[in-house]
């Protein structure tokens, strides 16, 4: 059918009339056949090289003729009751002439898509390999008769096809015919051979990874700042640093937690050049004011090799009920305590071409819990600062590693307790407390390896994987382990998460109990 044809309204479509399976339509050669405007569901064609051009009129013997009979008649279903009903409307769809074969049928003014119909011209066997007795036999003259299909068993060569026997003999042929005769052992070898190669591909990568890996950083004689470092984790991240050879600053508010902090790192020293710096300042303050010290602390130990941004706090409560200044003072101080301070060491790190971000986030950066609306979100935006920074310094050999600890034994952890609510509390205690010194030595660790994440225990590995995100990978295992257990991660956190919800609602119901008691009473 031409371009300019039009299929007559309801003229029935080959799918309609003969449903043959969408393979049948399937052909090689396709590809070289040129390309007429067609509708994109408008059936295959065969190949030149398989079929030669369709044969002249008379149009309404074209089907019969030109049918690749085995192959098609062998993959038609079950014939529709009215099987006149297709070639009686044939010669009013397909004008004659070659080019009228080759085009597709236009799509019907009624907007079914456009379907191959039952006149056009007959569809090549979907796999030259299959069934190879279908494609040649009856292509060799429009004039030829059906019987110019491959003799068949139990066929009377003149015999005419209707569609009934077509199913018939479909029926009858399908149980001899194997489903799929494949070359099985090629396959198989195939398949071994792709496992192979997979198997290869990831023993190479394991094997390269730790020269894509960053060079791990040499503490010995190193200059480590610790904000936060007077209390809790940071102060443990000061004493494993030292314990390793490394000179300290502690910066943090408080002098006399500062000095307190200072003899106790002392006491890990492992030479006697060792030096602990105490520098008392408001990180989340005044940026010039941080810058200053950071100078003054360079001028006394040498350039920073490490920063640690251990300084923070935290506010927990209903959204509702915390003040919006808490909102404000807990991002100045998780936030951008963090940005001043990494901002006045950065310059001469990416000068020197060695340097280690620390950033300590929190568990609760990974996911937003139920009362940490201030401090869920100030911890979020280290994760976005981290990854930013990370992209710039890179190629300058500086590496960000952002902390995610969880409910860590430290003062300020049994500050934070005092004013918990208790649906905060009862979701902290999926996990369990770690405590200061256990999570300093995994910071330190990933710190001096230049991992992007430092994660603890197995929740914390779960959630790290699970939020990966488009964060840097320091490690080609790290990546591989993120793609293969990212589905599997989701479905347990799945769980979690139906349990945080039930956490919630069970408070929120207890509440409502109390309070009609509270008034009944
Ligand atoms: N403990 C936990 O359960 C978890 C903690 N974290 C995070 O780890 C970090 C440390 O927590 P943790 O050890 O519990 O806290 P602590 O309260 O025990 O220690 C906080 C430290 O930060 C200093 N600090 C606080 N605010 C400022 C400021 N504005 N300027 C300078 N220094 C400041 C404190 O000294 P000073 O008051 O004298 O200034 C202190 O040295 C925090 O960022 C926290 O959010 C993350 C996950 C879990
Ligand atoms: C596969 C998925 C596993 C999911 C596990 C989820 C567990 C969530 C527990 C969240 C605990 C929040 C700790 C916050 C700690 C903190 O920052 C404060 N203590 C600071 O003082």
């Amino acid at each position: 059918m031409g371009p300019g044809c039009q299929l007559a309204p309801g003229a029935p479509t080959l799918r309609q009339g003969l449903p043959i399976p969408a393979r049948a339509f399937r052909a090689p050669g396709i590809a070289s056949l040129p390309r007429l405007p067609r509708p994109p569901r408008a059936r295959a064609e065969p190949g030149p090289e398989r079929l030669p051009p369709p044969p002249p009129p008379p149009p309404p013997r074209l089907w019969e003729a030109w049918k690749p009979a085995s192959a098609v008649l062998r993959r038609t279903p079950p014939p529709p009751r009215s099987v006149t009903r297709p070639f009686g409307r044939r010669s009013q769809v397909a004008p004659p002439g070659p080019s009228a074969a080759r085009s597709g049928p236009a799509p019907p003014p009624g907007g079914r898509g456009p379907r191959p119909t039952l006149g056009d011209r007959p569809r090549p066997p979907a796999s030259g390999k299959r069934r190879p007795a279908a494609v040649a036999p009856s292509a060799g003259s429009a004039s030829s008769p059906p019987a110019a299909a491959p003799p068949r068993a139990g066929r009377e060569p003149k015999q005419r096809l209707s569609l009934r026997a077509a199913a018939r003999d479909r029926r009858a042929a399908e149980p001899r015919a194997p489903a799929r005769p494949g070359p099985a052992r090629p396959r198989r070898a195939m398949l071994l051979l792709a496992a192979a190669f997979l198997v290869a591909f990831v023993l190479l990568l394991y094997m390269v990874s730790p020269l894509i890996s960053p060079k791990p950083l040499a503490l010995p004689g190193a200059h480590v700042v610790v904000t936060g470092g007077s209390s809790g984790i940071g102060k443990c991240i000061a004493i494993e640093c030292y314990k390793q050879g490394a000179f300290i600053t502690l910066v943090a508010r408080n002098e006399d937690k500062l000095l307190q902090a200072k003899k106790e790192i002392e006491k890990h020293s492992i030479n006697d050049k060792q030096v602990v710096l105490c520098i008392s300042v408001d990180v989340s303050q005044d940026y010039s004011q941080v810058e200053n010290v950071i100078k003054q602390a360079q001028e006394k130990l040498g350039p920073v090799d490490m920063l640690v941004n251990c300084a923070g706090m935290s506010l927990s409560g209903k959204f509702e009920d915390l003040e919006v200044s808490t909102f404000e003072r807990l991002m100045s101080v998780n936030y951008l305590g963090s940005v001043y301070p990494s901002r006045a060491v950065i310059t001469t790190m990416k000068e020197r071409r060695v340097g280690r971000i620390v950033f300590v986030s929190s568990q609760a950066g990974q996911l937003g819990l139920f009362g940490f609306t201030a401090y869920s979100s100030s911890k979020f935006a280290i994760r976005g600062l981290a990854e930013a920074l990370q992209m710039e310094v890179k190629p300058y050999n500086v590496y960000v590693t952002v902390a995610y600890p969880p409910d860590t034994d430290t003062p300020g952890f049994a500050e934070e307790n005092k004013t918990k609510p208790l649906e905060t509390r009862l979701i902290s205690e999926t996990v369990s407390v770690c405590k200061p010194e256990q999570v300093a030595k995994q910071i330190v660790k990933d710190a001096i390896q230049g991992n992007f994440n430092s994660s603890i225990g197995s929740d914390g590995y779960m959630l790290s994987s699970l939020t990966c995100g488009m964060a840097p990978v320091t490690s080609i295992t790290e990546g591989l382990q993120q793609v293969v257990t990212m589905g599997l991660f989701r479905t347990i956190a799945l769980f979690y998460l139906g349990s945080f919800d039930s956490i919630v609602r069970r408070c929120m119901m207890q509440r409502a109990k109390s309070e009609v008691a509270d008034k009944t009473a």
